[in-house]
C-alpha cells in the first residue's frame, strides 16, 4: 500500500506561512503531480512528506497512520532529487546497494536486488562505473535505481529531469511513466513544467502561493479549470484572456466579445480562449474579426500567430495547422471564434461554471 493523506498541512518559516493548509488524498498506486510556478510551495510540501522538513501544523498520514513524527527512513518513502545526490567514490552498483547495506541486508540479497533493478532501468552495463563516468541521464537512472531497491511505498520526485537537455527529458519522461506502470507504486512528482504534468500525471495538483488551486485529471483541468490561474498555467501556448470591452471600445474588440458569447454572460469579466480555438476565415467573411499578424512562427507541423485586435490590449495567440504557413508579419487576417470553446471568468477570476476550487478525492 502507498496511500498518502494530507490534512490541513501547514509550514511556517518564522512568521511567514509558506504552506497554508493543504488537504490532499494521494491514492495507492497513483501518479500524482505537484505543479506550479517557482516558490509556490510544491517542494516544501514534498519535503514534509519525505520527513526532510518539519510539519508546522496538520496531519500527514501514510497508509492511514500518522507519520508527522516518524523519521524519514521509517516512512516508507524514497526521494529522488534533481541533483541526483550520488556518492562520487562508489560504483553504480555500490550506490544502488548502499541503503540495503545500511539496513543490514546480506550481500547476496543486495546483489540480486541491484541486478534486477538495473535490468528494469537498462543500466546493467554501467554497474561498475563511477558517477563521473556517466551522462546526466544515466546518473538520473542510477538515482532512481537507488530509490527502487528500497522497495518504498511511495516515490517522491523533486524535479528529477530539470538538469537534462530537452531531448533526454522527453525520453526520461516516457521511461518514468513506463516505470510507474511496471512497478505500480505510488509516485508524487514535483515539477514546474506543465508538459510533464499533463503527460505523466494521473492527477495534477496545481499549487499557487502555498495552496492548491485545483486538483484533478490533466484533461479535466485543461478543459474545466476552476479559475483563471489554472487556465493560464496549463496549456502552451498560453490561453488567451480577453477582457470585457468598454462601451466605447473599438468595433473589433466588441465583435470578438460577441462572437465568444460574452454578451450572453453578464457575470463574465473576461473570457479565456485556447490558441487552438482561434481560426482564420477562409475568404471574405462578414462575421470575421479583423486582426493584424504581429509575429508568425512556423514550426513545421503548426504555425503560431501573434495577433493584434484593435481595442484588445494583449496580443492574441492562434495555433494553426501548418497550412496557414503562407502568412507573414504585418498581414491582415479575419478571425473566427466561437462561444462554444470560450471559458468565462468573473471579476474574482473564478470560472463561471466552476466546481469547488479544490475537490478533495474520497
Ligand atoms: N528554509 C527556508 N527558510 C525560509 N523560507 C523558505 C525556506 N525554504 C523555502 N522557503 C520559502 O518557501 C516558499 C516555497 O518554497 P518551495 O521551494 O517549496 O517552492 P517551489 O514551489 O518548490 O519552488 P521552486 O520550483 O522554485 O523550487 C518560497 O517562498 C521560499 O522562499
Amino acid at each position: 500500500m502507498g496511500q498518502v493523506t494530507l490534512r490541513g498541512i501547514r509550514k511556517r518559516y518564522g512568521d511567514h506561512e509558506v504552506i497554508q493548509g493543504i488537504d490532499l488524498d494521494v491514492r495507492d498506486g497513483e501518479f500524482m503531480v505537484f505543479v506550479g510556478p517557482s516558490g509556490c510551495g510544491k517542494s516544501t510540501t514534498l519535503r514534509m512528506i519525505a520527513g526532510l522538513e518539519e510539519i508546522s501544523g496538520g496531519d500527514l498520514l501514510i497508509d492511514g497512520a500518522r507519520a508527522n513524527d516518524l523519521r524519514p527512513a521509517d516512512r516508507g518513502a524514497a526521494m529522488v532529487f534533481q541533483s541526483y545526490a550520488l556518492y562520487p567514490h562508489m560504483t553504480v552498483a555500490e550506490n544502488m546497494g548502499f541503503a540495503l547495506k545500511m539496513a543490514g541486508v546480506s550481500r547476496a540479497e543486495r546483489d540480486e536486488q541491484v541486478r534486477r533493478t538495473a535490468e528494469i532501468l537498462r543500466i546493467t552495463d554501467l554497474l561498475q562505473r563511477t558517477p563521473k563516468q556517466l551522462s546526466g541521464g544515466q546518473r538520473q537512472r542510477v538515482a532512481i535505481g537507488r530509490a527502487i531497491v528500497r522497495k518504498p511505498k511511495v516515490f517522491l520526485f523533486d524535479e528529477p529531469l530539470s538538469n537534462l537537455d530537452a531531448a533526454l527529458r522527453v525520453d526520461m519522461r516516457i521511461e518514468l511513466t513506463r516505470l510507474h506502470q511496471q512497478l505500480g507504486t505510488t509516485m508524487i512528482y514535483v515539477t514546474h513544467d506543465q508538459v510533464e504534468a499533463m503527460t505523466m500525471g494521473d492527477r495534477i495538483a496545481v499549487f499557487n502561493q502555498g495552496r492548491i488551486e485545483q486538483l484533478g485529471a490533466p484533461m479535466d483541468l485543461y478543459h474545466r479549470p476552476a479559475n483563471a490561474f489554472v487556465a493560464g498555467f496549463l496549456g502552451a501556448p498560453r490561453i488567451n484572456f480577453i477582457e470585457r470591452p468598454a462601451a466605447h471600445a473599438p468595433g473589433a474588440a466588441r465583435r470578438l466579445w460577441e462572437a465568444l458569447g460574452g454578451a450572453a454572460r453578464p457575470a463574465a469579466a473576461r473570457l479565456g480562449l485556447r490558441p487552438e480555438h482561434l481560426q482564420l476565415a477562409a475568404g471574405h467573411d462578414e462575421s470575421a474579426v479583423p486582426a493584424t499578424v504581429v509575429l508568425a512562427e512556423h514550426l513545421g507541423d503548426v504555425s503560431i500567430l501573434h495577433l493584434r485586435v484593435d481595442g484588445i490590449a494583449e496580443l492574441l495567440t492562434a495555433k494553426l495547422p501548418a497550412g496557414a504557413g503562407a502568412l507573414h508579419d504585418g498581414d491582415t487576417v479575419g478571425l473566427i471564434a466561437s462561444a462554444e470553446h470560450a471559458l468565462g471568468f468573473d471579476a474574482e477570476s473564478r470560472a463561471l461554471d466552476a466546481r469547488p476550487a479544490v475537490p478533495v478525492a474520497a
